[in-house]
């Protein structure tokens, strides 16, 4: 535990990302703890008068932003945004990431990659040399589950990946299922040393609707630590 502790560093790292926002923007607002701080910021500037519409990534967020006084539109109505906030569960230095803690990276990823630009906000915790120590989730299709979490396990075997993937449950002990009623596997094969081909056979597999590896899509990582907030990729002025 450090000075300020994890939750007030994601605040300095939500409060830094105000920087890429403009008036008139179209945002798409991501999902978690972190994001959660950045909604709760960009809520009390709009309520100061900064005009903004903007798409959230899951119910949850979609009820804080509402709370918050944002106003909410859809991507039937824009299709593109200017910019998402989002937190990830980890990153490395080339701006690859895993999403999907919370279970919302479908939504989440099909808003950031609509975005011209997404920032990702985060506590120095979130950063790793090699992703993988957080176990990938891969959102399938609840029917034949057990089918796809063991074709999942067998293409991640032909790439060298071994390790033990599990349906998520909730707390109560039943499957827990997304916003879009899906299933989640949580694969955890530890270090994925080449994650760009682990997304393309995850992408190829049966039953797989998406998966957590975001490659290509962060253009920003603000990282916050006990030292300040550090900027990976492009700068608010880019
Ligand atoms: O991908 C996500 C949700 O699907 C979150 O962004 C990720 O889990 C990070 O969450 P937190 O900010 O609470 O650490």
């Amino acid at each position: 535990m450090n000075a300020i502790g994890t939750d007030g560093l994601k605040r300095q790292a939500a409060e830094a990302a105000l920087a890429f926002v403009r008036p008139g923007m179209r945002l798409g607002l991501g999902t978690g703890s972190t994001a959660a701080h950045f909604v709760e910021l960009l809520g009390a500037k709009a309520r100061e008068g900064l005009e903004l519409l903007c798409v959230p990534t899951s119910e949850a967020t979609r009820a804080q932003a509402e709370r918050c006084g944002l106003k909410l539109t859809t991507l039937d109505d824009y299709p593109e945004l200017d910019l998402t906030v989002d937190g990830a569960d980890e990153f490395d230095e080339r701006l690859r990431l895993i999403k999907g803690g919370g279970g919302a990276l479908l939504r989440e990823k099909i808003v950031a990659s609509a975005s011209k630009r997404m920032v990702v906000i985060a506590d120095a915790s979130k950063r790793v040399a090699t992703l993988g120590a957080f176990a990938l989730p891969v959102e399938i299709v609840p029917f034949g589950a057990r089918s796809a979490l063991r074709r999942i396990e067998a293409v991640a075997q032909e790439i060298g990946l071994v390790g033990k993937a599990a349906i998520r449950l909730t707390s109560q002990g039943t499957p827990f299922l997304t916003d879009g009623g899906n299933s989640i596997v949580d694969c955890a094969f530890g270090a994925i040393p080449d994650p760009e081909a682990f997304a393309q056979a995850l992408d190829a597999t049966v039953g797989v609707i998406e998966h957590g590896l975001f490659i290509g899509i962060a253009s920003s990582v603000l990282v916050a630590s006990e030292s300040g907030v550090e900027t990976l990729g492009e700068s608010p002025s880019a």
